[in-house]
C-alpha cells in the first residue's frame, strides 16, 4: 500500500465519480394499531389483531430498505421521495415504494449489489416466511435482499409490543 499522496489530479476513492462501491444504512419505525392489516417484508401476516400505522401500509422492512438504498446512492431518504403530503402514496404497498426506490437509484447511474434488512421486534416471526419474503423483495429490487429478525428480549417499545423497527444496509456500485 503506497504511503505517497496521490499525484495531483489523480482519481481516488474520495474524488468524483466515486468509482468504489458505496454502502448505505436505513431504518424505519411504526407503531402498532388495531384495525390495520399487518404488512411486513412485502407479506400480509394473518392472525394478528394489529397492523402498523402509517400513510402507506407502513411496511417497516420495505421502508428501511428504501432508506438504505437512497443512503447508499446519496439520494436522501424516504420522505424526500415519497412524502406523506403526496396522495398517490396513501396506502401504498411497501413493495411499490421499494420498486420505485430501486428504479430511482438505477436512474441515478448505480447498480444495486444487495440489501440486508433485520426486523427488531417479537412478531411477526420473520424466520417462518424468510424464503418467501426474500424471494419477493429480491424480485422487487432486482438484486439479493436478505431478511432476518431479532427481539429486544422484552425491552423497550418493541418488547412492550408498541411498535416495530427495521434496520437495513444496502450496497450500490
Ligand atoms: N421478529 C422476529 C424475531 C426473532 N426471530 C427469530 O428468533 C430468534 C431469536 O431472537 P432473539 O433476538 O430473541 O435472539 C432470531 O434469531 C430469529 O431467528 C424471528 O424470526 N422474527
Ligand atoms: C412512506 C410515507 C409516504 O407514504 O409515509 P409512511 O407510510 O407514514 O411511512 P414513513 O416511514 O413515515 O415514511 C414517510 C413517507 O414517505
Amino acid at each position: 500500500m503506497s504511503t505517497e499522496p496521490p499525484a495531483a489530479g489523480a482519481e481516488t476513492s474520495a474524488t468524483p465519480p466515486y468509482r468504489l462501491p458505496r454502502t448505505g444504512i436505513g431504518t424505519d419505525t411504526h407503531a402498532f394499531a388495531p384495525g390495520r392489516e399487518l404488512w411486513v417484508a412485502g407479506l400480509r401476516w394473518e392472525g394478528y389483531e394489529v397492523g402498523l400505522e402509517g400513510h402507506s401500509d407502513a411496511d417497516v422492512v420495505a421502508h428501511a430498505a428504501c432508506n438504505a438504498l437512497f443512503s447508499a446512492a446519496g439520494l436522501g431518504d424516504l420522505g424526500a421521495h415519497f412524502g406523506t403530503g403526496r396522495p398517490e402514496w396513501a396506502g401504498a404497498p411497501g413493495v411499490k415504494l421499494l420498486a420505485e426506490a430501486a428504479r430511482i437509484v438505477r436512474a441515478a447511474g448505480f447498480e444495486i449489489g444487495n440489501v440486508a434488512v433485520q426486523v427488531v421486534g417479537p412478531f411477526p416471526k420473520i424466520g417462518k416466511r424468510r424464503e418467501e419474503a426474500q424471494e419477493l423483495l429480491s424480485a422487487t429490487v432486482g438484486a439479493p435482499v436478505s431478511v432476518s429478525g431479532a427481539t429486544t428480549d422484552g425491552l423497550g417499545f418493541p418488547g412492550r409490543e408498541e411498535g416495530l423497527t427495521a434496520v437495513a444496509t444496502a450496497l450500490v456500485y
